[in-house]
């Protein structure tokens, strides 16, 4: 496939992404918290992150690394310890993946070590 030949990195990018959103099985990280429905989460979180705004900055190139996916991943779970109190489904939900996905990136990071 071109793709594959041209801009592996994505490709590689976009695998990696699709393990850690394959880890929420409720969903709960699929889109944005609707700030409709919950008006005072940004008077908790001041940067809101979702599988979705993920992978919108997925394809427009602004992930060049595994760290960089990294760092939006651990965004979006503190945001959901932060927001939602120790006994909620989502704070468990959010526990859960941050240990999941933790080793869903650190075998990214030893497979793009070793690929170069
Ligand atoms: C990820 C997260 O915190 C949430 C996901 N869905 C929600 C609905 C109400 C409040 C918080 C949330």
């Amino acid at each position: 496939v071109l793709e594959l030949q041209l801009t592996p990195a994505l490709v590689f990018l976009r695998s990696t992404l699709e393990q850690l959103q394959e880890k929420d099985t409720d969903h709960i990280f699929t889109s944005p918290v609707s700030l409709k429905e919950v008006p005072d989460y940004l008077e908790f979180v001041s940067e809101p992150m979702d599988f979705s705004t993920m992978h919108d900055k997925l394809e427009a190139h602004k992930y060049s690394s595994v760290a960089d996916l990294e760092s939006d991943f651990n965004l979006m779970i503190s945001n959901c310890l932060r927001y939602n109190s120790n006994d909620t489904v989502f704070h468990k939900a959010a526990m859960q993946l941050r240990e999941v996905g933790g080793a869903v990136l650190r075998h990214a990071q030893l497979q793009a070590l070793s690929i170069g």
